[in-house]
């Protein structure tokens, strides 16, 4: 257990000059919008944030396998049922293929109920002889490109909350309320195209479950304890404001917990080791996420972990790397072998978005499924070098059938990206490309490659 130093304040966070940081013009606003978040009660119950350390821990020592998914910047427009149960869907979707494909655990979290922050490489954007404010996510500034819509907006963080509540809602009544039943997993996807090639092999996969499930039932096995699933929320916590009010001390453990997710993450561009966000985020308990783009080094990497890490806690940090296709397999070994040299067992996860983006020759921001697969298939070879455990994906994608990545077995192309472009930062795989990618990281979990320390032991039934 660590050492419970005093949380740092708003003050000493900003002196610290923290990056990707909203110019508000009204401090007192600012003060006020503070003060009512500190008010208003946990979004999580520390509790969780404990139960998902574990189920971290578990991925950290090869026992299980993240999945971590949604939007790259959630709107407050798109907190809507369509929306939260078309990515649950999707994500719900995912974890069962590589549940019954690798027959391992998988803790499911959602980029969802938070997502709303993005940093951003350039702070303005210009249009024909207009430069405004870049857009930073729906709790910064609007989208519009108007004066109005980009100011920085403290008001919009009481959006955040909101926003983030209702989302919560209604996932906690989706996967506690029957939506999430094992017996449900054909209607999830029951008006998937028939003729796209990852629905049908979802299609017999959900076949070759309702009989096993039937089969369970007719042992005697009551399915009711396939009713509910474990279903955590995550974001990037890159707001100070919110983040410091959301930051309260847990009244079973006079412990600090950020009750605004379960699990938060340090972006790639505001992990300096003597900066704002680790500093804060170093006092709280939740299990902590720390992206490694490709210039990360295996002594980054552990000075961060020393930092944020002190006691070696099981399931408190996962290096969620994004390297690119074509660095992942010259910057990871070496830092994998560094850090399992050091002792520490984190678990390791892929993000294939964030290294492989690149501007379409029509202007669109877009991702290839094949640099996507790229990526991931160089973090199994690596982790199968190093025998170390690939402990998950971490995923932009929707439950809709938008055209934001080309590729994938629709085979989109750059003309295609016109027609559903609908994300307001970067793009995200489809409800297909997902459920593509699902089959694909399931295939090299069962490959019998990576080593998997006792896989039997390992499933547990009664929570896919
Ligand atoms: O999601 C990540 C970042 O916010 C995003 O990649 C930054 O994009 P930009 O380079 O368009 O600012
Ligand atoms: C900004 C993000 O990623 P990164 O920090 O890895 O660029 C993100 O995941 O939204």
């Amino acid at each position: 257990m660590p050492d419970n130093p005093p949380i740092p304040s708003l003050d000493e966070l900003h002196a610290l000059k923290p990056l990707q940081q909203p110019s508000y013009d009204d401090l007192t606003e600012v003060a006020h919008v503070v003060n009512r978040l500190r008010s208003l009660p946990p979004l999580v119950f520390a509790g969780e944030c404990d139960a998902l350390r574990a189920k971290m821990a578990s991925a950290a020592a090869g026992e299980a396998f993240v999945l971590q998914g949604g939007d790259c910047a959630e709107t407050f427009d798109g907190v809507t049922a369509a929306n939260i149960q078309g990515k649950l869907r999707t994500l719900l979707s995912m974890a069962i293929v590589l549940t019954y494909a690798a027959q391992v655990p998988i803790v499911k979290v959602g980029r969802m109920a938070g997502q709303y922050t993005k940093p951003r490489s350039a702070a303005n954007e210009t249009r024909g002889d207009v430069t405004l404010p870049a857009y930073r996510g729906d709790a910064v500034n609007g989208f519009a490109f108007t004066p109005e819509a980009r100011r920085h907006d403290p008001q919009r963080l009481l959006g955040v909350y909101n926003a983030s509540a209702a989302t919560l809602n209604l996932v906690r009544a989706f996967v506690t309320g029957g939506f999430a039943h094992l017996r449900s997993v054909h209607t999830w996807n029951a008006d998937f195209v028939k003729s796209s090639a990852a629905g049908v092999q979802y299609q017999t996969l959900a076949n070759e479950i309702d009989r096993a499930l039937a089969f369970m039932v007719a042992c005697g096995i009551d399915d009711e304890v396939f009713g509910t699933v474990d279903f955590y929320a995550s974001h990037e916590a890159l707001s100070l404001e919110y983040e410091h009010a959301m930051t309260r001390v847990d009244s079973r453990t006079q412990l600090p917990y950020n009750v605004s997710g379960h699990f938060l993450w340090i972006g790639e561009r505001t992990r300096q080791l003597e900066g704002a966000h680790v500093e804060l985020l170093r006092h709280v308990r939740n299990p902590l996420g720390i992206k490694l783009g490709p210039t990360s080094t295996a002594d980054t990497a552990l000075e961060l972990a020393d930092r944020l890490d002190p006691d070696h806690e099981p399931g408190r940090i996962t290096f969620i790397t994004r390297m690119g296709a074509h660095r992942i397999r010259d910057v990871l070994p070496e830092i994998v072998a560094k850090v399992t040299a050091s002792g520490r067992q984190v678990a390791w996860v892929c993000d294939p978005m964030h290294g492989n983006t690149f501007e379409a020759r029509n202007g669109f921001k877009t991702r290839a499924f094949s640099d996507v697969i790229g990526e991931l298939n160089g973090f199994f070879d690596v982790h199968e070098e190093q025998g170390t455990w690939p402990g998950g994906v971490h995923v932009e994608l929707t439950g809709d059938d938008v055209t934001e990545c080309v590729g994938g077995s629709e085979d989109l192309v750059e003309a295609d990206l016109v027609n559903r472009y609908e994300t307001l930062c970067d793009p995200r795989l489809n409800r297909n490309q997902s459920l593509e990618l699902a089959f694909l990281v399931a295939e090299r979990l069962t490959t019998g490659r990576i080593r998997r320390p006792n896989p039997v032991q390992a499933f547990v039934p009664v929570s896919f």
